[in-house]
C-alpha cells in the first residue's frame, strides 16, 4: 500500500516537529497538518521562522525545507481528512480535571472528537494512527466509534508512540533510538504496519523499526515514561540523602552510571522533572493500575510523583529556611521558567510550583527565561488558582535580560539548566544583590567553589553545603 498523503490532527509539539520531518524526508507525500487552533497555524505559516509555535533547534531548517512544497499547515480539518490515506492523531490527552478519575486519568475527549471526525468525513478506506500517548486498549474504543458511526468504510488502527524529548526533538526524530508501531495482528493489520514503517523507512534503519500489537505499544509508551521519570525521581531521593551525610549526588550518580547495567543517562538530580508528560503519563499508569484492582502496582509508581512533589517543595523551603525563615517583601530571582533547557515550553515546570510556594510565604518573584514569554509565566501560575490574577501580577516581575532581574535580589534560584546561565558575569550580578548574597543551584550546573570564591552562599541539590 502506497502513502499519498497524510493528514495530522493537532499542530502542537508533537505533530509540528514529527510531521516537518516526515515531510522533508518523503518529499513525494504531500503532509497536511491541520488544527482548530488559528493563531498556531499561522505561526506555524508565519514566513518569519523565529515566529513558529514552538522552539526546537533545528525545527525552522526543516520548516524551511518543507513547507509550501509538500508541508502545509490549515485549519481545514474536513478537507484533510478526506483527501489523505493516513490521519496521524496527535492532539493534547490531558490529566482529566473532572468527573470519574480527575487528576489521574488521560481525558480522551479530544481524541474521541477527532475519531468521531474522521468517522463523519472518511468516504474511502483510511489508516488511522495513534500518535498522542493513549491509555493501553484506546485503539479498541477508537475502531469502535469509527466501525459504528462511520460510512461503511474499512478503517485500520495503528499505534505509533512518539517518544521524541523537547530541546531535542530534531535529533530524536532525525536519529530515533527506535520506532514503535503497534498494529492488529491480521493481513490487513500487517499491510497498515508495513505501510507506515515504509514512510520511516524514508530515513530510518529497518532494524530500529520495531513492530508489535496494540496493546504492547500503548502500553510502551507510558512505561518508558514512567522508567525514565523514575530515575530522575531516583536520583533526587538520594539528593536529600547526600545533603544530610556530605555525600555529593553527582558523584554518586558518576559511580553508579558507570556500571553498564545502570548506565549513565537520566540521573541529574534536579529540583524535580517538569514537563507536559511525565506527571500526566504516570498519573494514567497509576489510574490504570487502581481501576485493575492492582493497587500494589499502582502504589509503587505512584511515588515517582510523590518523591518529585516532595523535591520542588523541599527547595523552595530550602530557601526560606536559608534566609532567616523569611521571604517576605524579599525578592527572589528565577534564571529559568522552562521545564529544561532549549524550549519554550513550561507545562508542569516546577518553576511554577516553587514560585507558587514562595509568593505563599509573599516572596517576590522576578523571573528571566530566555524563551518563555512573560504572558505565559502569568498564564502558569494563574492555572494553579492559588490567589486572584492581580495578586500573581503583583508579586512576580518578569524580565528579559538577566542582569535587571537579579538587581537587588535577596536571592538568585536556577530553576532551568539554560547554557547561557553558566557564562553570565556572576562577579557583576554579586554586586548587584543584597548582602549576603544567596544563589540556590536547583539544576547543578554552576562550579560550586567558583561562586564562593565570588561571595556567594551557596547551595547546589544534593551537594555539601560548603
Ligand atoms: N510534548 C511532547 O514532547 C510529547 C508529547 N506526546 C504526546 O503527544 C500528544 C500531543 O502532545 P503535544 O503536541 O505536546 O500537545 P499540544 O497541546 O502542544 O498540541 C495538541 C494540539 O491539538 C489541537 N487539537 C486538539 N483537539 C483538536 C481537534 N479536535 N481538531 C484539531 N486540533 C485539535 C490543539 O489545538 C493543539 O494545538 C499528547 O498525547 C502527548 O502526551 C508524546 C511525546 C512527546
Ligand atoms: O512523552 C513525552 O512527552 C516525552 O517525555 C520525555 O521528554 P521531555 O519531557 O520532553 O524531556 P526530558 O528530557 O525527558 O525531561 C523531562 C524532565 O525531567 C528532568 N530531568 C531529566 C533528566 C535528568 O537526569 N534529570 C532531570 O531532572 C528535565 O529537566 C525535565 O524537567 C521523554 O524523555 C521523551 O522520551 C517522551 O517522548
Amino acid at each position: 500500500m502506497k502513502i499519498n498523503r497524510i493528514c495530522c490532527i493537532g499542530a502542537g509539539y508533537v505533530g509540528g516537529p514529527t510531521m516537518s520531518v516526515i515531510a522533508q524526508k518523503n518529499p513525494e507525500i504531500r503532509v497536511d497538518v491541520v488544527d482548530l487552533n488559528e493563531q498556531r497555524i499561522a505561526d506555524w505559516n508565519d514566513q518569519d521562522l523565529t515566529k513558529l509555535p514552538i522552539y526546537e533547534p533545528g525545527l525552522d531548517g526543516v520548516v524551511a525545507e518543507a513547507r509550501g512544497r509538500n508541508l502545509f499547515f490549515s485549519t481545514e480539518v474536513d478537507d484533510a481528512i478526506e483527501k489523505a490515506d493516513m490521519i496521524f492523531i496527535s492532539v493534547n490527552t490531558p490529566t482529566k480535571t473532572y468527573g470519574t478519575g480527575k487528576g489521574m486519568a488521560a481525558d480522551l475527549k479530544y481524541v474521541e472528537l477527532c475519531a468521531r471526525q474522521i468517522a463523519r468525513v472518511a468516504k474511502d478506506d483510511k489508516i488511522v494512527v495513534e500518535k498522542s500517548t493513549l491509555p493501553v486498549r484506546t485503539a479498541e474504543a477508537i475502531k469502535s466509534i469509527l466501525d459504528n458511526t462511520g460510512n461503511g468504510v474499512n478503517f485500520q488502527i495503528l499505534s505509533n508512540p512518539e517518544f521524541l524529548a523537547e530541546g531535542t526533538a530534531i535529533d530524536d526524530l532525525l536519529s530515533p533510538d527506535r520506532v514503535l508501531i503497534g498494529g492488529e495482528q491480521s493481513e490487513e493489520g500487517q499491510a497498515a504496519i508495513n505501510a507506515l514503517a515504509s514512510v520511516y523507512g524514508a530515513w530510518v534503519p529497518e532494524d530500529r523499526i520495531l513492530t508489535t500489537n496494540l496493546w504492547s505499544s500503548e502500553l510502551s509508551k507510558l512505561t518508558a515514561n514512567a522508567y525514565l521519570a523514575q530515575r530522575v525521581s531516583s536520583i533526587n531521593a538520594l539528593s536529600e540523602l547526600c545533603e544530610a551525610t556530605g555525600a555529593d549526588v553527582d558523584e554518586v550518580a558518576k559511580a553508579i552510571g558507570m556500571d553498564s547495567r545502570i548506565g549513565p543517562k537520566f540521573l541529574k538530580a534536579s529540583v524535580g522533572f517538569g514537563g507536559s508528560c511525565f506527571q500526566k503519563d504516570i498519573l494514567n499508569l497509576v489510574y490504570i493500575s487502581k481501576s485493575l484492582g492492582l493497587d500494589a502496582v499502582a502504589d509503587y509508581w505512584e511515588q515517582v510523583i510523590i518523591m518529585n512533589n516532595h523535591q520542588r517543595a523541599r527547595f523552595a523551603k530550602k530557601i526560606i529556611t536559608t534566609l532567616y525563615n523569611t521571604v517576605s517583601g524579599k525578592k527572589i530571582t528565577f534564571l529559568g521558567w522552562a521545564f529544561k533547557k532549549d524550549t519554550n515550553d513550561s507545562r508542569e515546570s516546577a518553576a511554577i510550583y516553587v514560585a507558587d510556594m514562595l509568593m505563599d510565604e509573599r516572596a517576590e518573584i522576578a523571573v528571566y527565561d530566555p524563551k518563555v514569554s512573560s504572558r505565559q509565566m502569568l498564564e502558569d501560575l494563574n492555572y494553579l488558582n492559588t490567589r486572584s490574577e492581580s495578586e500573581n501580577e503583583e508579586l512576580m516581575d518578569t524580565h528579559n535580560e538577566p542582569y535587571g532581574a537579579t538587581d537587588g535580589a535577596h536571592a538568585v534560584a536556577i530553576l532551568t539548566e539554560w547554557d547561557e546561565f553558566k557564562d553570565l558575569d556572576w562577579e557583576r550580578i554579586y554586586k548587584g544583590m543584597q548582602k549576603p548574597a544567596f544563589v540556590f543551584d536547583g539544576r547543578n550546573i554552576m562550579d560550586s567553589q567558583r561562586m564562593r570564591d565570588i561571595g556567594f552562599i551557596f547551595q547546589g541539590i544534593g551537594k555539601p553545603s560548603e
